[in-house]
């Protein structure tokens, strides 16, 4: 099967109230520790690559490790380009072959965000290409930010039925609490589900995004500190939470620092539990077990999307 866009697997997620995976890739362990697990819980998946891993691997390594784990999987997986940050980029990705870009102009003012995005749409949608935008600020919200604060940063939900009309654009990540990285709450994680109530009722069957929402699984920090990792006071989304935001219209959950936690745990793991190995299958392979084993219980018990094939 080749690569597949992501618009029946939204209407399938948001008809049942599950939501799929968008995981991000750097590397040949992450994307089999991946393609490993959805294979074993029969998933659809979205393979998301960043500007930033781009950068690492190389853009031509990376599609090319893309298309091995489609051939050698026959699941049907989504190839996306995650946070690009101009018409170019995203242009470059459509021309070489990925299935779903993100434009990412949400640090612009509204009404460029919708020009900047509408160039986009109309040029990947020419090229059977769809596409994510954003809107709303996801920076971490400290708990004791005030509300006017708060409502200048999180999606507002007129704006969000408003940008949907006038840019065409497929599905749309919004902010509502959520942060990227490790440490997205000071105290008790608190995510706004009225405001996301509010986004879904006024789009209907739209799909939505929730970027930052990872769980930072305190076992994979407490592991990562106990072999020698400096990792204090990480905190994530809940899973609950999660399983909730995929009820009320979220199709497309973004996942890459429980990745890197889970990795990154095993790997200290082998080092510290096998010092004299030097060979990188050893290590490198635990990674990649680390990996599988995170996606399998995302899939499982967080998205929903399993059995699905
Ligand atoms: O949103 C993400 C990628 O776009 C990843 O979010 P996390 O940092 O919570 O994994
Ligand atoms: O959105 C952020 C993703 O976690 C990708 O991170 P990155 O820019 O370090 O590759
Ligand atoms: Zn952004
Ligand atoms: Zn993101």
């Amino acid at each position: 099967m080749p690569l597949v866009t992501s618009k029946e697997l939204f209407q399938k997620a948001y008809e049942g109230k599950f939501a799929i995976g968008a995981f991000n890739v750097n590397n040949m362990e992450i994307i089999q520790g991946i393609v490993d697990a959805a294979k074993a819980e029969e998933a659809p998946l979205i393979l998301q690559v960043s500007a930033g891993a781009r950068k690492y691997a190389n853009p031509t390594y990376l599609k090319k490790l893309v298309e091995a784990a489609v051939e050698d999987s026959g699941l049907p997986i989504v190839l996306h380009l995650d946070h690009g940050e101009s018409f170019e980029i995203c242009k470059q990705c459509v021309d070489d072959g990925f299935t779903s870009v993100m434009i990412d102009a949400s640090h612009h003012p509204f009404e460029e965000n919708i020009a900047i995005t509408k160039k986009v749409v109309e040029y990947a949608h020419s090229k059977g290409v769809v596409v994510e935008a954003e809107l709303g600020r996801l920076a971490g919200i400290e708990d004791d930010v005030n509300v006017s604060e708060k409502d200048a940063a999180f999606t507002d939900p007129e704006q969000a039925a408003e940008f949907v009309e006038k840019t065409g654009v497929d599905s749309l990540a919004i902010a509502i609490g959520t942060s990227h990285g490790a440490y997205k709450f000071k105290g008790e994680p608190n995510l706004d589900f009225e405001r996301l109530q509010k986004i879904a009722k006024l789009l209907p069957g739209f799909p939505l995004v929730l970027h930052g929402a990872s769980t930072v699984l305190p076992e994979f920090v407490e592991l990562c500190n106990k072999y020698g990792g400096d990792i204090p006071g990480a905190q994530g989304v809940p899973e609950a939470m999660l399983r909730k935001a995929a009820s009320l219209g979220v199709s497309k959950i973004n996942i890459d620092t429980d990745l890197r936690l889970a990795m990154t745990a095993a790997i200290r793991k082998s080092f510290s539990e096998v010092p004299n190995n030097f060979d990188p299958r050893k290590y490198l392979g635990d990674g990649r077990t680390a990996i599988k084993e995170m996606v399998r219980h995302k899939i499982v018990n967080v998205l929903g999307c399993n059995k699905l094939l």
